[in-house]
């Protein structure tokens, strides 16, 4: 039996009432010419609309956090400055400004959202607007609203447009049902965190909408990425980040998780580089459209060892943070990531050591050039 007649048996009642809630903004039921409400006539999956000989027409959403404006310029140097656009709702500082195209996007906005990519006819979408796990917590009818309902505008406009699309999900999606260490692909997923519950959400949506509507959807997990010139959103492996920040500066650090708490971390150019890579591997050596990606583990007490070796006063001391405590306690500690270098060759570069060297370095230089202005 035609697949698309099994599906239209299996969840035929589905089509006429569509469960998205995401209509906010635009009429309940989006009257489009394609539409996630119409299966495609035939079980081909329709993907960007762009040949092998051009480039992608680039939007990337939430721009201008932590990992949005890196994103950028990796996807700049490749496909051309004019064909990469980055969107936030803030005000973007000079330099992003004039590093190329900037629009002023809410994706709680349905209608412009699909302006956006109907006018600058967008084929792959990056969608990075989120709140992360502690600002969750803080506000979770907003993490709510732009997880969830924002995830649902995307999915739609992605879907009625042939958009590919990247949403990443992370080490935020397991819980403490989760086998921790390690954590492969499939396993229990019972987050406890209004983050890791919208990541998971995302997860199953956007698979949904691949098998249902042809959707090119792709998902890589993150673990926390650690940055030197773009600062962390307010999630719960910050810490990971400020630290280098402090060593340099104060030569001290005060941490807000226990010593003892192993998270998986990954640089940010091995995480950027892998977001490219799934984007562009092949259809059909995706076995998966999740996978998790990994690059190191490494607890506040580890990090600081190899962080004494470049500055030998650097004092760590501990204040812990009992929400972001529980929330780490409840994550995986360490990654299977054997999926994705089998599938479409993952392999990550950076370690502990090359990481500590490049993140003191980029602080090191940094300080120096603050010294000499
Ligand atoms: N940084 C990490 O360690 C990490 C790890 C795992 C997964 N991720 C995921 O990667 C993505 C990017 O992470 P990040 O660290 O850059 O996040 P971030 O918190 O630094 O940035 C998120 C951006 O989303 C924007 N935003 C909020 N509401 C919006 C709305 N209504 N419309 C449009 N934009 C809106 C914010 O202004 C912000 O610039 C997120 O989806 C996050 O869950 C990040
Ligand atoms: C791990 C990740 O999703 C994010 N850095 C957070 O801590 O919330």
């Amino acid at each position: 039996m035609p697949v698309v007649r099994m599906l239209r048996q299996v969840v035929g009642p589905l089509a006429q009432h569509p469960a998205c809630g995401c209509g906010t903004y635009g009429p309940p039921v989006r009257s489009l010419a394609i539409s996630p409400r119409q299966v495609p006539a035939d079980a081909s999956f329709h993907s960007s609309s762009f040949s092998d000989t051009d480039h992608p027409r680039v939007l990337i959403t939430g721009g201008l956090g932590q990992l949005g404006v890196g994103l950028a310029n990796l996807l700049r140097k490749r496909f051309g400055k004019d064909n990469v656009i980055l969107s936030d709702i803030r005000k973007p500082p000079d330099h992003v400004f004039h590093s190329g195209p900037f629009i002023y996007s809410d994706i709680l906005d349905y209608k412009n959202l699909r302006e956006i990519v109907v006018n600058n006819r967008i084929t792959w979408l990056f969608h990075y607007s989120a709140l992360l796990s502690a600002v969750g917590e803080a506000n979770v009818p907003l993490a709510r609203a732009v997880n969830i309902t924002g995830l649902h505008n995307i999915l739609d406009t992605a879907s009625e447009h042939s958009v590919r699309l990247f949403v990443p999900s992370t080490i935020g999606a397991f819980g403490p049902t989760s086998p921790r260490n390690p954590t492969p692909d499939l396993c229990i997923q019972r987050p406890r965190t209004i983050y890791g519950v919208s990541k998971v959400h995302a997860e199953l949506m956007g698979e949904y909408y691949h098998y249902r509507y042809g959707l090119d959807f792709r998902c890589l997990r993150y673990p926390g990425i650690i940055s030197a010139d773009s600062q962390p959103g307010g999630g719960t492996t910050d810490y990971a980040v400020q630290i280098f920040h402090d060593a340099m500066k104060h030569g001290k650090f005060e941490c807000n998780l226990e010593a003892s708490t192993r998270l998986p971390m990954m640089y940010i150019d091995d995480c950027l580089r892998a977001t490219l890579e799934v984007m562009e591997a092949p259809a059909e050596s995706l076995s998966m459209r999740t996978y998790n990606i990994s690059a190191v583990s490494f607890t506040p007490e580890e990090l600081a060892q190899e962080v004494l070796k470049h500055v030998p006063e650097f004092q760590i001391t501990y204040n812990v943070d009992a929400v972001r405590q529980a929330i780490a306690d409840s994550w995986p500690m360490n990654f299977d990531d054997s999926n994705a270098r089998k599938d479409w060759g993952w392999k990550h570069d950076f370690d502990l050591p090359e990481l500590v060297t490049t993140m003191l370095n980029f602080y090191g230089s940094d300080a120096r050039v603050a010294q000499a202005n």
